[in-house]
């Protein structure tokens, strides 16, 4: 149960930390003499030897209590008000009772919880990290009524506050809208009480490598608060103290009261035109062990994520505001390197400071690998463990921040060169079977084919018998949109070409026996592992995005490496009012392309030639296409299936596969393949090879 300590409990805890080593006048300078002066604020923070601590990092926050508007937690100074016995005053046993029942519920035990200030407990959520931090801080109201909580690791975040009643009146309310009207206070080093730094603290300092002439140099001082050390980092702007902030030892960051919060280390970027932010004070006194002075930390740490909100106004853009009343030293640096954590809030806030500072002057840096799996987290840490001249390499080797949908060749190599020593698979395409055809179209993952030719030429019969090849030889699996085709007609026809017989010993057989039970099993089997049908099951026309949609799901699903859409006009091709024939076919084919390249899966589109008066038996042209000239300027490879109706004029069996175009010249070639079709079956072979020759 949540109580107000008694001034009796006061005087034991304190007794207890008074017990605690002592190692130096500066870690702690209370003896028990000291014991009755000191205020009941400084009672629930045991204090302990200032150790030297990997992290360097202030703690985002977002704290809507006790917090003033620059977001760190401010110790109230020590004052008479804050000194006054907490058991005077008012407290209701009943709502504590309620709140510490509903904190229980999420984990949070507030037995050994004081009200009316801030607690450290262990984060329920994250349980404090790796180092099992205190980093819950939590505040319950003074009158008991209410509490509030935030995780301040970066990684967790985890803050809510709740109630003892629904309608409980709260003092959270008025003392959070009290701390929002603050007025900038006038501060120098005397009013704030700093010191220089005691030699123990040098030595910490040393030991994360940052030496006392960078200390000195950046006015590093310290702070006593009662029994309590703290460093303090003074924050400058054109030499006079704007702010100060501290680390105490329970490695805490809080910021004076009511001032200002500016980029920490300002005055060294001023003129400068490349500039290096980092995300805490130490990363700014490592960069300068390195060799850069042209270096500033935010005040504030890392965000957890990247908001999904649109940049705020100026006005608005409370949490960043240190940008913004530093603009005048931003906006002439032409190369801003952003030097974040490597983490996942770091790069979270390298993102918001180029999403405001403009991406195009962007640079970030690649933290050394630390091990095979982990690299290192920031510039005092490479300067801990690789030196100074490591850190400066890392700056020096920075890259251009990414600007989404600007690349430089470099982004490819890896690809290029997998390209060139073909590992990528298909380079040259797949052979259509037909040897015909090998030096003139090759079937290339994510291209796109369009197909045409009179009707009856055979469009839909090569496509099918081309797909049986590629099944057959790289084992793709196939997408087919055949409006057209009756499903069991399609079916037979598909089992014809597996199987290499007829379907049934009708007159198109040609006395051949026709295919047996056993091998229309066997054909349905093929056809089920292979095919898979993209069709409307009601009277309506699909459209080209649902036929694309249903499409990608066929990819991830079943892996297909093949889509056909036969015919075009057989889709829905309503258009805006405004819109030409031009204009919807050419967005119909980006849009087929686009989902061609995105999934690897090559799309054969069939589109028939406009009606063609006087027609002289020739193959049509593909800019014959009825619709639009995009369907040539559009497609990767253009072809023309004709075939000869005239037995005077040679085989009727013969067919002509004219490719029309080719745009990658690695896997084709313009000209014509000569095919013949077998009508039994409905496989084409190449010509010279026909059967009964
Ligand atoms: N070279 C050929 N010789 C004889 N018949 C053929 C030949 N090619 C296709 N056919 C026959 O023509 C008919 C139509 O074939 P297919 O459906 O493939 O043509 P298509 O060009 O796709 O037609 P449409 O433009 O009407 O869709 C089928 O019955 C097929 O057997």
């Amino acid at each position: 149960m949540l109580r107000f300590p008694s001034h009796n409990q006061r005087l034991q805890l304190l007794r207890k930390l008074t017990a605690f080593p002592m190692p130096s006048k500066h870690f702690l300078a209370s003896s028990s003499s000291f014991l009755p002066l000191l205020p009941p604020k400084y009672f629930h923070t045991p204090s302990k030897r200032f150790l030297p601590s990997l992290s360097s990092k202030p703690i985002p926050k977002t704290l809507t209590f006790s917090l003033s508007t620059n977001g760190f937690c401010s110790l109230p100074s020590p004052s008479p008000a804050h000194s006054q016995d907490l058991d005077d005053q008012p407290s209701d046993k009943r709502s504590l009772q309620i709140l510490e029942h509903k904190l229980d519920q999420l984990g949070i035990d507030i037995t050994q919880c004081v009200a009316g200030r801030e607690n450290r407990l262990k984060c329920p959520s994250c349980n404090g990290g790796d180092s099992e931090e205190l980093s819950l801080s939590l505040f319950i109201s003074q009158d008991g009524y209410s509490a509030s909580w935030m995780c301040f690791r970066a990684k967790c975040g985890w803050k809510g506050h709740t109630k003892a009643f629904a309608e409980g009146k709260s003092t959270f309310k008025s003392y959070s809208r009290v701390n929002k009207a603050k007025v900038e206070r006038q501060i120098t080093v005397e009013s704030l009480q700093l010191e220089p730094l005691c030699n123990q603290l040098i030595a910490y300092f040393a030991e994360r490598m940052i030496s006392a002439e960078t200390l000195k140099r950046n006015g590093i001082m310290e702070k006593m608060t009662g029994d309590e050390i703290a460093i303090a980092f003074p924050y400058w702007r054109k030499g006079k103290l704007v702010s100060c902030k501290y680390r105490d030892i329970t490695k805490r960051f809080w910021q004076e009261k009511d001032t200002e919060k500016i980029l920490y280390g300002l005055d060294d970027i001023e003129n400068e035109s490349d500039i290096i932010i980092v995300e805490g004070e130490m990363d700014k006194l490592a960069m300068e062990e390195a060799g850069f002075r042209n270096c500033v930390s935010v005040p504030d740490g890392a965000p957890p994520s990247v908001s999904k909100k649109e940049v705020p106004t100026e006005e608005q853009d409370t949490k960043y505001q240190y940008l913004w009343n530093c603009k005048e030293y931003l906006k002439e640096a032409s190369r801003v390197i952003l030097a974040t954590d490597g983490d996942p809030p770091g790069q979270a806030l390298a993102e918001e400071l180029a999403r405001r500072l403009g991406r195009e002057r962007c640079w970030r840096v690649k933290w050394p690998k630390k091990n095979d799996v982990d690299h290192f987290k920031d510039a005092n840490e490479v300067l801990m463990y690789l030196g100074p001249s490591a850190l400066k390499d890392v700056i020096d080797n920075a890259e251009l921040y990414p600007i989404r949908g600007l690349f430089n060749f470099r982004d490819f190599f890896d690809e290029i060169d997998q390209y060139y020593h073909r590992t990528l698979g298909y380079e040259f395409g797949v052979s259509t079977g037909w040897r015909a055809l090998d030096n003139l179209y090759n079937v290339v993952p994510g291209e796109l084919t369009i197909v045409t030719g009179v009707p009856n030429s055979g469009k839909s019969e090569w496509i099918d018998s081309l797909l049986c090849n590629l099944n057959g030889s790289v084992g793709w699996k196939f997408a087919l949109c055949s409006m057209e085709n009756k499903v069991r007609d399609h079916g037979r026809k598909l089992i014809e070409k597996y199987v290499k017989r007829p379907f049934f010993d009708t007159g198109y057989g040609s006395n051949v026996e026709r295919i047996s039970v056993q091998d229309l099993e066997k054909g349905k089997k093929w056809l089920s592992d292979t095919f898979y049908l993209i069709r409307c099951e009601n009277d309506s026309l699909p459209n080209i995005e649902w036929v694309l949609d249903l499409a990608r799901a066929a990819v991830l699903r079943h892996g297909i490496r093949g889509l056909v859409i036969d015919p075009y006009n057989e889709l829905d091709h309503q258009r805006r009012a405004n819109q030409t024939e031009t204009e919807y076919v050419s967005q119909m084919l980006t849009k087929i392309k686009r989902f061609a390249q995105h999934h690897s899966c090559h799309v054969w589109f069939v589109a028939h030639p406009r009606q063609l008066h006087q027609w002289t038996g020739a193959p049509p042209n593909l800019y014959d296409i009825s619709g639009s000239a995009h369907f040539i300027n559009k497609c990767d490879n253009g072809i023309v299936i004709h075939r000869n109706r005239d037995p005077e004029a040679g085989p009727v069996d013969l067919v002509q596969v004219c490719v029309r175009k080719v745009r990658n010249k690695v896997v084709g070639n313009i000209g014509d393949a000569f095919l013949s079709y077998d009508r039994v079956t409905g496989i084409y072979n190449d010509f010279d090879e026909r059967p009964n020759q």
